[in-house]
Protein backbone atom coordinates (compact mmCIF):
# COMPACT_ATOMS: atom_id res chain seq x y z
CA UNK A 1 0.00 0.00 0.00
CA UNK A 2 1.07 3.55 -0.80
CA UNK A 3 0.86 5.75 2.00
CA UNK A 4 -0.09 9.65 0.88
CA UNK A 5 2.91 11.97 0.91
CA UNK A 6 0.63 14.86 0.12
CA UNK A 7 -2.76 16.26 -0.35
CA UNK A 8 -4.14 19.02 -2.56
CA UNK A 9 -7.00 20.35 -1.79
CA UNK A 10 -9.10 22.49 -5.05
CA UNK A 11 -12.91 23.01 -5.49
CA UNK A 12 -14.79 20.35 -7.56
CA UNK A 13 -14.98 22.48 -10.87
CA UNK A 14 -13.72 20.94 -13.84
CA UNK A 15 -11.21 23.67 -14.18
CA UNK A 16 -10.09 23.03 -10.37
CA UNK A 17 -9.62 19.70 -11.21
CA UNK A 18 -7.44 20.37 -14.10
CA UNK A 19 -5.30 22.91 -12.52
CA UNK A 20 -4.80 20.09 -9.00
CA UNK A 21 -4.21 17.42 -11.87
CA UNK A 22 -1.55 19.68 -13.40
CA UNK A 23 -0.27 19.98 -9.79
CA UNK A 24 0.02 16.71 -9.20
CA UNK A 25 2.11 15.67 -12.42
CA UNK A 26 4.40 18.46 -11.55
CA UNK A 27 4.84 17.12 -8.23
CA UNK A 28 5.35 13.58 -9.82
CA UNK A 29 7.46 14.66 -12.23
CA UNK A 30 9.85 17.02 -10.94
CA UNK A 31 10.26 15.44 -7.23
CA UNK A 32 9.84 12.17 -8.70
CA UNK A 33 7.01 11.20 -6.28
CA UNK A 34 5.03 8.62 -7.39
CA UNK A 35 1.36 10.11 -8.34
CA UNK A 36 -0.73 7.65 -5.77
CA UNK A 37 0.64 9.43 -3.14
CA UNK A 38 -0.40 12.58 -3.87
CA UNK A 39 -4.06 12.48 -3.56
CA UNK A 40 -6.88 15.17 -5.01
CA UNK A 41 -9.30 16.40 -2.53
CA UNK A 42 -12.41 18.35 -3.38
CA UNK A 43 -13.32 21.27 -1.44
CA UNK A 44 -16.66 22.86 -2.17
CA UNK A 45 -16.64 26.40 -1.46
CA UNK A 46 -19.05 29.33 -1.24
CA UNK A 47 -18.09 30.64 -4.51
CA UNK A 48 -19.13 27.58 -5.89
CA UNK A 49 -23.05 27.37 -4.29
CA UNK A 50 -23.89 30.95 -5.07
CA UNK A 51 -24.77 31.08 -8.54
CA UNK A 52 -27.13 34.16 -8.82
CA UNK A 53 -25.51 37.26 -8.06
CA UNK A 54 -22.46 39.37 -9.04
CA UNK A 55 -19.35 37.70 -6.96
CA UNK A 56 -18.97 41.72 -6.00
CA UNK A 57 -22.44 41.64 -4.31
CA UNK A 58 -21.84 38.68 -2.04
CA UNK A 59 -18.50 39.56 -0.76
CA UNK A 60 -16.23 39.31 -3.87
CA UNK A 61 -12.55 37.70 -3.02
CA UNK A 62 -12.33 34.63 -0.15
CA UNK A 63 -15.15 32.87 -2.37
CA UNK A 64 -13.60 30.73 -3.43
CA UNK A 65 -10.19 30.14 -1.19
CA UNK A 66 -11.88 29.93 2.05
CA UNK A 67 -13.28 26.63 2.84
CA UNK A 68 -9.81 25.58 1.08
CA UNK A 69 -8.07 27.71 3.56
CA UNK A 70 -9.54 26.39 6.72
CA UNK A 71 -9.09 22.69 5.82
CA UNK A 72 -5.08 24.15 5.07
CA UNK A 73 -5.66 25.06 8.71
CA UNK A 74 -7.00 22.23 10.22
CA UNK A 75 -3.94 19.71 8.59
CA UNK A 76 -6.88 18.14 6.56
CA UNK A 77 -4.85 19.23 3.22
CA UNK A 78 -0.91 20.14 2.88
CA UNK A 79 -1.31 22.25 -0.19
CA UNK A 80 -4.51 24.45 -1.77
CA UNK A 81 -4.40 24.59 -5.44
CA UNK A 82 -6.18 27.99 -6.55
CA UNK A 83 -6.78 30.42 -9.62
CA UNK A 84 -4.10 33.12 -8.87
CA UNK A 85 -6.75 35.28 -9.95
CA UNK A 86 -9.14 34.34 -7.43
CA UNK A 87 -6.41 34.94 -4.48
CA UNK A 88 -7.04 37.23 -1.74
CA UNK A 89 -4.21 39.72 -1.41
CA UNK A 90 -4.43 39.10 2.14
CA UNK A 91 -3.69 35.88 3.55
CA UNK A 92 -5.11 33.86 6.48
CA UNK A 93 -2.41 34.33 9.38
CA UNK A 94 0.02 31.69 9.28
CA UNK A 95 -0.51 30.87 5.40
CA UNK A 96 1.56 31.50 2.33
CA UNK A 97 1.51 31.37 -0.87
CA UNK A 98 4.73 29.10 -1.43
CA UNK A 99 5.09 28.65 -5.24
CA UNK A 100 3.26 29.19 -8.83
CA UNK A 101 2.89 26.94 -12.09
CA UNK A 102 4.27 28.51 -15.15
CA UNK A 103 1.94 30.94 -16.50
CA UNK A 104 -0.50 30.16 -19.39
CA UNK A 105 -1.93 32.94 -21.54
CA UNK A 106 -2.83 35.64 -19.69
CA UNK A 107 -5.26 36.94 -22.28
CA UNK A 108 -8.95 37.16 -22.20
CA UNK A 109 -11.32 35.20 -25.48
CA UNK A 110 -14.07 36.39 -27.50
CA UNK A 111 -16.57 33.99 -27.59
CA UNK A 112 -18.91 34.81 -30.38
CA UNK A 113 -20.90 32.68 -33.29
CA UNK A 114 -20.33 33.75 -36.10
CA UNK A 115 -18.52 36.85 -35.26
CA UNK A 116 -14.49 36.88 -36.17
CA UNK A 117 -13.68 40.02 -33.98
CA UNK A 118 -14.70 42.79 -31.30
CA UNK A 119 -14.45 45.02 -33.90
CA UNK A 120 -17.01 43.27 -35.73
CA UNK A 121 -19.75 42.88 -33.01
CA UNK A 122 -23.14 44.61 -34.10
CA UNK A 123 -24.25 47.45 -32.44
CA UNK A 124 -26.13 47.27 -29.48
CA UNK A 125 -25.01 43.72 -29.34
CA UNK A 126 -25.49 42.07 -25.76
CA UNK A 127 -22.01 40.39 -23.93
CA UNK A 128 -22.75 38.70 -21.00
CA UNK A 129 -19.85 38.69 -18.25
CA UNK A 130 -19.71 38.47 -14.35
CA UNK A 131 -16.51 40.45 -13.91
CA UNK A 132 -16.79 44.18 -13.89
CA UNK A 133 -13.59 44.49 -15.10
CA UNK A 134 -14.67 43.11 -18.57
CA UNK A 135 -17.84 45.00 -18.77
CA UNK A 136 -15.95 48.45 -18.04
CA UNK A 137 -13.65 47.51 -20.81
CA UNK A 138 -16.36 46.35 -22.84
CA UNK A 139 -18.13 49.70 -22.15
CA UNK A 140 -15.10 51.95 -23.11
CA UNK A 141 -14.21 50.06 -26.20
CA UNK A 142 -18.30 50.34 -27.25
CA UNK A 143 -20.06 52.23 -25.00
CA UNK A 144 -22.90 50.63 -27.93
CA UNK A 145 -22.82 47.65 -26.08
CA UNK A 146 -24.96 45.88 -23.89
CA UNK A 147 -23.81 43.93 -20.69
CA UNK A 148 -25.40 41.50 -18.88
CA UNK A 149 -24.54 39.17 -15.89
CA UNK A 150 -23.19 35.89 -16.89
CA UNK A 151 -22.44 34.41 -13.97
CA UNK A 152 -21.62 30.26 -13.45
CA UNK A 153 -18.09 28.47 -14.72
CA UNK A 154 -16.55 28.03 -18.12
CA UNK A 155 -18.94 25.60 -19.04
CA UNK A 156 -22.51 27.22 -17.52
CA UNK A 157 -21.13 30.57 -19.47
CA UNK A 158 -20.69 28.81 -22.70
CA UNK A 159 -24.23 27.37 -22.38
CA UNK A 160 -25.82 30.41 -21.75
CA UNK A 161 -24.16 31.66 -25.00
CA UNK A 162 -25.27 28.96 -27.15
CA UNK A 163 -29.11 29.23 -25.08
CA UNK A 164 -29.19 33.11 -26.65
CA UNK A 165 -28.70 34.78 -23.41
CA UNK A 166 -26.16 37.04 -24.72
CA UNK A 167 -24.57 37.41 -28.53
CA UNK A 168 -20.86 37.61 -27.34
CA UNK A 169 -19.22 36.37 -23.95
CA UNK A 170 -15.57 37.13 -23.40
CA UNK A 171 -13.59 34.44 -20.95
CA UNK A 172 -9.70 33.66 -20.12
CA UNK A 173 -7.46 31.96 -22.89
CA UNK A 174 -6.26 30.09 -19.88
CA UNK A 175 -9.03 28.61 -18.61
CA UNK A 176 -10.79 27.56 -22.11
CA UNK A 177 -7.15 25.75 -22.88
CA UNK A 178 -6.94 23.98 -20.06
CA UNK A 179 -10.29 22.48 -20.26
CA UNK A 180 -10.03 22.01 -24.12
CA UNK A 181 -12.29 24.02 -24.81
CA UNK A 182 -10.02 27.23 -27.17
CA UNK A 183 -11.83 25.82 -29.93
CA UNK A 184 -14.90 27.65 -28.82
CA UNK A 185 -12.83 30.93 -29.08
CA UNK A 186 -13.74 33.76 -31.85
CA UNK A 187 -11.07 36.06 -30.84
CA UNK A 188 -8.17 35.99 -28.77
CA UNK A 189 -8.49 40.00 -27.23
CA UNK A 190 -5.43 41.76 -27.58
CA UNK A 191 -3.98 42.78 -23.90
CA UNK A 192 -3.64 46.53 -25.09
CA UNK A 193 -7.53 47.20 -25.08
CA UNK A 194 -8.40 44.52 -22.64
CA UNK A 195 -5.78 44.01 -20.03
CA UNK A 196 -6.21 41.02 -18.16
CA UNK A 197 -7.02 41.03 -14.17
CA UNK A 198 -4.03 40.27 -11.97
CA UNK A 199 -2.98 36.85 -11.56
CA UNK A 200 -4.84 35.55 -14.35
CA UNK A 201 -3.56 32.82 -15.89
CA UNK A 202 -1.53 31.17 -12.80
CA UNK A 203 -1.85 29.16 -10.28
CA UNK A 204 -0.60 29.57 -7.14
CA UNK A 205 0.06 26.71 -4.89
CA UNK A 206 -0.86 27.52 -0.84
CA UNK A 207 0.62 25.93 2.45
CA UNK A 208 0.93 26.94 6.26
CA UNK A 209 3.90 28.67 6.10
CA UNK A 210 5.58 26.42 9.46
CA UNK A 211 5.20 23.40 6.92
CA UNK A 212 9.30 23.14 6.03
CA UNK A 213 8.41 19.81 4.17
CA UNK A 214 5.67 20.80 1.50
CA UNK A 215 7.24 24.27 1.56
CA UNK A 216 10.22 22.33 0.02
CA UNK A 217 8.55 20.60 -2.25
CA UNK A 218 6.73 23.43 -4.01
CA UNK A 219 9.81 25.34 -4.04
CA UNK A 220 10.70 22.24 -6.46
CA UNK A 221 8.02 22.75 -8.79
CA UNK A 222 8.01 26.96 -8.23
CA UNK A 223 7.86 29.03 -11.86
CA UNK A 224 10.54 32.09 -11.10
CA UNK A 225 9.19 34.22 -13.71
CA UNK A 226 5.63 33.90 -13.04
CA UNK A 227 5.95 33.90 -8.91
CA UNK A 228 7.78 37.27 -9.87
CA UNK A 229 5.36 38.69 -12.15
CA UNK A 230 2.40 37.92 -9.83
CA UNK A 231 4.04 39.38 -6.96
CA UNK A 232 4.14 42.80 -8.67
CA UNK A 233 0.51 42.54 -9.69
CA UNK A 234 -0.11 41.27 -6.24
CA UNK A 235 1.60 44.25 -4.54
CA UNK A 236 -0.57 46.58 -6.89
CA UNK A 237 -3.44 45.09 -6.15
CA UNK A 238 -3.32 44.64 -2.22
CA UNK A 239 -2.78 49.00 -2.92
CA UNK A 240 -6.22 49.53 -4.05
CA UNK A 241 -8.84 46.55 -3.50
CA UNK A 242 -8.98 47.86 0.18
CA UNK A 243 -9.93 51.57 -0.53
CA UNK A 244 -11.00 50.85 -4.20
CA UNK A 245 -14.23 49.23 -5.64
CA UNK A 246 -13.82 49.63 -8.98
CA UNK A 247 -12.49 47.67 -11.74
CA UNK A 248 -8.54 46.75 -11.96
CA UNK A 249 -6.67 45.12 -14.35
CA UNK A 250 -2.61 44.59 -14.42
CA UNK A 251 0.15 42.68 -15.97
CA UNK A 252 3.88 42.13 -15.12
CA UNK A 253 6.20 40.13 -17.86
CA UNK A 254 9.92 39.25 -16.86
CA UNK A 255 12.35 39.02 -19.01
CA UNK A 256 15.74 38.09 -17.26
CA UNK A 257 16.24 40.21 -14.51
CA UNK A 258 13.82 43.06 -15.65
CA UNK A 259 10.79 43.16 -14.96
CA UNK A 260 7.99 46.28 -16.37
CA UNK A 261 4.19 46.18 -15.92
CA UNK A 262 1.24 48.13 -16.54
CA UNK A 263 -1.95 48.48 -14.40
CA UNK A 264 -5.14 50.14 -14.71
CA UNK A 265 -8.42 51.59 -12.87
CA UNK A 266 -11.81 51.84 -14.36
CA UNK A 267 -14.75 53.54 -13.82
CA UNK A 268 -17.35 50.56 -13.71
CA UNK A 269 -19.41 51.96 -16.72
CA UNK A 270 -16.08 52.72 -18.83
CA UNK A 271 -16.03 56.22 -18.96
CA UNK A 272 -13.08 56.93 -17.46
CA UNK A 273 -9.51 54.65 -17.18
CA UNK A 274 -6.46 55.91 -15.31
CA UNK A 275 -3.18 53.64 -16.25
CA UNK A 276 0.21 53.19 -14.40
CA UNK A 277 3.24 51.79 -16.11
CA UNK A 278 6.47 50.51 -14.23
CA UNK A 279 9.44 48.99 -15.54
CA UNK A 280 12.42 47.97 -13.37
CA UNK A 281 14.49 45.04 -11.28
CA UNK A 282 12.76 41.87 -10.70
CA UNK A 283 14.55 42.11 -7.10
CA UNK A 284 12.35 45.69 -6.53
CA UNK A 285 9.18 43.93 -8.10
CA UNK A 286 6.80 44.46 -4.83
CA UNK A 287 7.74 48.04 -4.99
CA UNK A 288 7.25 48.77 -8.02
CA UNK A 289 3.81 47.61 -7.75
CA UNK A 290 2.86 49.30 -4.71
CA UNK A 291 4.38 52.22 -6.30
CA UNK A 292 2.06 51.31 -9.19
CA UNK A 293 -0.90 50.84 -7.15
CA UNK A 294 -0.43 54.37 -4.95
CA UNK A 295 0.01 56.18 -8.29
CA UNK A 296 -3.58 54.93 -9.38
CA UNK A 297 -4.85 55.65 -5.52
CA UNK A 298 -3.71 58.74 -5.89
CA UNK A 299 -5.62 59.83 -9.56
CA UNK A 300 -8.33 57.62 -8.59
CA UNK A 301 -10.94 60.59 -7.40
CA UNK A 302 -14.67 60.79 -7.89
CA UNK A 303 -16.33 58.17 -8.78
CA UNK A 304 -13.43 55.36 -8.20
CA UNK A 305 -13.50 55.11 -4.70
CA UNK A 306 -15.96 53.88 -1.97
CA UNK A 307 -16.59 56.48 0.52
N1 LIG B 1 -13.21 34.33 -12.44
C1 LIG B 1 -13.31 32.92 -12.66
C2 LIG B 1 -12.06 32.34 -13.15
N2 LIG B 1 -10.99 32.16 -12.33
C3 LIG B 1 -9.95 31.62 -13.07
C4 LIG B 1 -10.42 31.45 -14.37
C5 LIG B 1 -9.62 30.85 -15.45
C6 LIG B 1 -8.48 31.69 -15.92
C7 LIG B 1 -7.32 31.77 -15.00
O1 LIG B 1 -6.78 30.72 -14.58
O2 LIG B 1 -6.89 32.88 -14.70
C8 LIG B 1 -11.74 31.89 -14.44
C9 LIG B 1 -12.65 31.87 -15.61
C10 LIG B 1 -12.53 33.07 -16.53
O3 LIG B 1 -12.21 34.18 -16.07
O4 LIG B 1 -12.79 32.92 -17.71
Amino acid sequence: MVSILLRLGTRGSPLALAQARQTQALLAGLLAIARERIEIRVIKTSGDMIRDRPLSDVGGKGLFTKEIERALEDGDIDIGVHSCKDMPTVLPDGLMLAGFLEREDVRDALIAPGIASFAELPQGAVVGTAALRRQAQVKHLRPDLQTVLFRGNVETRLRKLAEGQADATLLAVAGLKRLGLIAHASAILSEEDFLPAVGQGAICLETRADDGETNGHVAGIDHRDTHLAVRLERAFLAVLDGSCRTPIAGHAVVEGDAIRFRGLILKPDGSQVHEARRSGSVADAEALGRSAGEELRALGGEGFFAG
